[in-house]
Order: structure tokens, then sequence, then C-alpha cells
């Protein structure tokens, strides 16, 4: 193709030409998800860090799930402490269904009448399932050129959430392939298995007792996620609390999850596999096993037909590489990524790697069995 000097596109460089991107563009704002039943303190948590001085311009999406007939959303960014409305005008009337086309644009095009903010936090009603929501702001780099996912808070009410766990009225609909065996999951379950960060609120209304039973029984399912109790959604801090968690881009909470698993959710539990250092043969060979569970949903070696259908909500992990490398793993449900570790461990640290999965049926399968024959053979 011949262009003549005038008719050039603007943008078309030359291989070995860069071009300036200025800061603020180039700087993307972080999304985290609020989840959380009904009740368990998501608006007195938002009120919270919309009226807290804490310098930063924070936007907040209230109930990114309503009526598909209400088309603008409320949004609400502090402002020296005080809250103001905004209105975010989005395509369908529900942000979640349409994020893909519209609701990236309208936080974008808001914040350049606006100004930039320094965080969104999108509220979603109580009965949404956040792991729908996750994959459309991490993974597609187009959608995401503004906006990426710093992670997910899950506020639970300490008073009622074991209850919410063992409640079949509370199942959450469209897992069907994994219900035909064992306990039901709820949406509690979800909320729960998907966060990065439980807030148990509510504090007061149970006793000390009470609470540890609580908290045994969410770290059971999500060993990985930094738990905080508070009373009234007030956290100690909100950087590394509740904003800034950078879920998706560090494995700093691995250490967190014990080998093995816990039986003490029927439903959902947390699995910690330990791994050696790996070739690279042994690095493609843990890709094929990832891409086998998740996306075909087929457990390498498994040779029991009939068995429950597993379901995957979130892999994290850190892979040592013998050539000096050092891999992450991320996933949230069928999508992952394995990449070069932005913050590789010092060299004192021992070589000894983690892939740690969370999801539904891992307890009735041996998972850990078949990535270490996996990698085993590919040696
Ligand atoms: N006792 C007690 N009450 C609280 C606490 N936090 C919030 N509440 C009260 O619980 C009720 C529900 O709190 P919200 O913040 O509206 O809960 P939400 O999760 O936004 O609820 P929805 O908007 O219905 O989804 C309100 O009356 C709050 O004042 C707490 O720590 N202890």
């Amino acid at each position: 193709m011949n262009f003549d000097d005038d008719d050039a596109p603007p943008d078309l460089i030359g291989a070995d030409e860069t071009v300036e991107v200025p800061e603020e563009k180039a700087k993307k704002v972080p999304i985290t998800i609020v989840t959380g039943y009904l009740g368990a303190g998501k608006t007195t948590l938002l009120n919270y860090i919309l009226t807290a001085k804490h310098g930063k311009k924070v936007a907040v999406i209230m109930n990114g799930h309503s009526s598909a007939l209400d088309i603008e959303k409320s949004l609400t960014v502090n402002k020296d402490g005080e809250a103001v409305e905004e209105w975010l005008e989005v395509g369908n009337g529900c942000i979640c269904c349409s994020v893909k086309d519209t609701g990236v644009n309208a936080i974008e095009s808001l914040m350049e009448k606006k100004g930039k903010f320094d965080y969104i936090l999108l509220e979603t009603t109580g009965l949404a399932d956040p792991g729908n929501l996750a994959p459309l702001f991490w993974v597609d780099d187009g959608l995401a050129s503004t906006i990426y996912l710093d992670g997910i808070v899950t506020l639970v009410d300490a008073k009622n959430i074991l209850r919410s766990l063992d409640d079949p009225a509370g199942k959450v609909e469209g897992h069907e392939d994994s219900d035909d065996h064992g306990p039901v999951m709820t949406t509690a379950h979800v909320q729960i298995s998907h966060a990065d960060v439980i807030v148990i609120n509510k504090s007061d209304l149970v006793s000390g007792e009470g609470l540890e039973a609580v908290r045994e029984r969410i770290t059971s399912i999500n060993g990985l996620a930094k738990i905080f109790v508070t009373s009234q959604s007030v956290v100690p801090d909100l950087e590394g609390f509740l904003l800034d968690l950078h879920a998706y881009d560090s494995v700093d909470e691995l250490d967190r999850a014990g080998r093995g698993h816990s039986h003490l959710d029927k439903t959902i539990s947390t699995l910690s596999i330990p791994l050696e250092e790996l070739t690279t043969n042994q690095l493609t060979a843990v890709d094929a096993w990832l891409r086998s569970v998740l996306w075909e949903n087929e457990l390498p070696g498994n040779k029991a037909a009939n068995g429950p259908a597993f379901e995957i909500h979130r892999v994290k992990g850190r892979l040592f590489i013998e050539d000096g490398a050092e891999k992450m793993v991320q996933g949230v449900r069928e999508i992952f990524d394995i990449f070069d570790s932005p913050a590789p461990s010092s060299g004192d640290v021992p070589r000894k790697g983690k892939l740690v999965l969370i999801g539904r049926h891992l307890t009735d399968l041996d998972f850990e069995k078949s990535l270490l024959d996996a990698v085993q053979t590919a040696a």
C-alpha cells in the first residue's frame, strides 16, 4: 500500500520509532468490585470511603446490577471529604451486562469530563456472582485500556453468613453441571471464593467464639483472601485493605495457603499444591494442565467416569524455572495467564513454587497427583 505524504495516517510509525505516551494517559485506573449479601454493610463501607479524608478521588458506582429499565447509574465521587453525585449513562442499564460495549466507555468519558479518578469502586447487588464480572475487566486489553481490575472485596455479615452458606434457597444459578453431586453452592459461596479481601462486618453482633467459627469457615473456602473484622465497615486503612490491592499482579498472599485443603466447607475449598523448580518443558506441561482443567473441564489422568463436574473459580501460583525465571499464574474462572513475575523473589528465598486452586469438588478428585504426574512426565 502506498500513502502520499498528505494521506498518511498520523499514527503510522516506523519500526525503529517510539511514541511517547503521556504519563497521565498511560496510568491506568484501578477498579475494585465490591460484593456482599443484602445488608452486609456495602453501602456503609462505600459511604465511609466517599467521606473519609484520604486525598484520593474515588468514584463509586452503586448497584451496578439493577433494573434493566434504569438507564442511568448513580456514580458518586468524593471531593474533599464530601460525596458528590453524578450520573453515569450506560446503554442497557446494567453495567455488569453492558460493560463490554458501553460501561467502560461511559466511565472513560466521565473521566474525560471530570478529570481522572484515582480509584473506581463498582458495587454489585447482593445476588451478583463476581466471577462473571471480573474477567471482563481483567483480561481484554482493549477493554482495560484505561481501567484495570485491582481486586474483589466481599463483605459478609458476621451474624448471618453461616446460615447463608447453608441455606439451599441461596443456591446460585448457572452452575448446573456441578449441582448433581454434593451440597448446594450459594451466592455467599461464590462471593467468598472470588474475593481477594473479605470484610467480616457487624462483628458487634456476635461473640468471640461465633466470630472465630465464621473466620474458620471463610478461610476453608478461600485460603488466599485477606480477612478483616469490622464494625460499621470501618477498616483500619484504605490502601492495601480496600484500594491498591494489586490482586491480579501479585501473589504475596500465596504464603497464606497451607499445603492441601480443609474439609470444613463441603461445597468450596482451597487447594495448595507445592511445586519444585521446573524445566521449561515442565512449565509447558503446567500450562497444558491448566488449559485442560480450566478450558476443557478435564482433570488429566482422571479415569472416573460420571464423577462430579468440578469448577475452578480462582487460580494463583508462583513457579520457579531452572533458567532462573520466576513466573506468576493468575486466573479467574476459565481465564488464566502465566507471566514473568513483576517483582521476583530475592535470592535468599528458597525456589519452591506453589499452585493454589479455589473451587468446587476439589476434595473429591486428586488434583495434586494429576498435576505432579503431568510435571513428572515432562521431566
Ligand atoms: N450492628 C451493626 N449494624 C451495621 C453494621 N454495619 C452496617 N450496619 C447496619 O446494617 C444495615 C445495612 O447496612 P448497609 O450498609 O445498607 O448494607 P448493604 O450491604 O449496602 O445492603 P443493601 O444495600 O441492602 O445491599 C444498615 O442499617 C446499617 O446501619 C455493623 O457493623 N453493625
